[in-house]
């Protein structure tokens, strides 16, 4: 059984690769260069064709991103062969050196999240073995069945050196009206913050940051000070850069002064890379060559992009 502890697995690779960078890996079929569905007419081959697509964009970023992002729900959409596909591109991400945060967003009664977590942190108990099953670093969790909730989750990331995120303010236009919601003490988000604060203040590792992660969305940056207040030893993910319209100027404001706790999350900017930066002078006549390169270039620009309003931060001046 691992001990290692998911934030400084993940610190670990943020100085390796030199980028905060989280690829999210979302293989809606319209994300893929058209020739990857050549022929293809049933679910298995569409599972087949987007996991092909998620494996060359790891390939691009494998050495400039410490971390991707598979989105649960669009490999589930394609039933069992998506599955399948799932858990191969979590396979290939693990061993190119990349963490895995599935994004499934769980959130049940205890004894049904501890199916979630066999599910998605991988181990499953049969009789006295307990099996590998699909082995992701981290998982995304929705905190509106309260803590108890959360405690299978967490019991599995403790004994395997594994993470999870809580959605505490989440990226979309309506997070507002319910997350938002002001009460006597503070808004509903400031609430389950202060649950991811306590959940995690016995969950920290050697860097002093927790397994307990929290979800922030770049597009509400004028809540950055109170969730860093808040939470200042969880590891904010946050999704918003690109077509959601968060600006990467703003990601500065939900890093600590030690330049780390926070990192920025990005899908469709950088798997589409292919269509903008793909076909350097047609330097990739392969499909699978474009979509890397693409993905490798988008990443770089991005990282780039974040670099100089997080150079204040003494461990960003590279
Ligand atoms: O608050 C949240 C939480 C999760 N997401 C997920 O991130 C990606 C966003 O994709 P982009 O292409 O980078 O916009 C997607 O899987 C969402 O489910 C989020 O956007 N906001």
């Amino acid at each position: 059984m691992s001990t290692d502890h998911f934030a400084d697995r993940l610190i670990a690779r943020i100085e390796q690769t030199r980028s905060l960078l989280v690829v999210g890996l979302d293989p809606e079929l319209g994300q893929l260069p058209p020739e990857l569905l050549d022929g293809v007419d049933d679910l298995a081959g569409a599972a087949a064709a987007a996991a092909r697509f998620c494996r060359a964009v790891i390939d691009g970023v494998a050495d400039v991103a410490p971390a991707v992002k598979p989105q649960s729900a669009f490999f589930e959409a394609f039933g069992a062969a998506g599955l399948h596909a799932l858990e191969e591109v979590t396979a290939h991400a693990r061993a190119a050196g990349l963490l895995v945060i599935e994004d499934a967003k769980r959130g049940d009664i205890g004894s049904t999240m501890a199916a979630y977590a066999a599910a998605a942190l991988g181990r499953m108990r049969i009789g006295e073995r307990e099996l590998p099953v699909h082995d992701s670093d981290a998982v995304t969790l929705s905190p509106y069945l309260g803590p108890e909730s959360l405690a299978p989750m967490l019991g599995v990331a403790d004994a395997h050196g594994k993470g999870v995120f809580v959605l505490v303010r989440t990226s979309n236009p309506g997070s507002a009206r319910v997350q938002g919601l002001q009460t006597p003490d503070g808004a509903v988000f400031e609430h389950v913050a202060r649950m991811v604060a306590e959940l995690g203040e016995p969950r920290r590792g050697e860097h002093g940051y927790a397994n307990v992660g929290a979800v922030a969305g770049l597009t509400y940056p004028d809540d950055a000070r109170v969730l860093r207040a808040l939470m200042p030893h969880a590891f904010l993910l946050v999704p918003g850069l690109g077509p959601q319209g968060g600006a990467p100027e703003d990601f500065p404001l939900f890093v600590n002064a030690d330049g780390l706790g926070a990192v920025p999350a990005a899908s469709r900017a950088v798997a589409g890379g292919w269509r903008s930066h793909g076909d350097a002078g047609g330097a990739f006549p392969t499909v699978d060559g474009r979509v890397r390169a693409g993905a490798n270039a988008a990443a770089r620009e991005l990282t780039a992009s974040l670099r100089g309003p997080l150079a204040r931060a003494d461990r960003w001046r590279w």
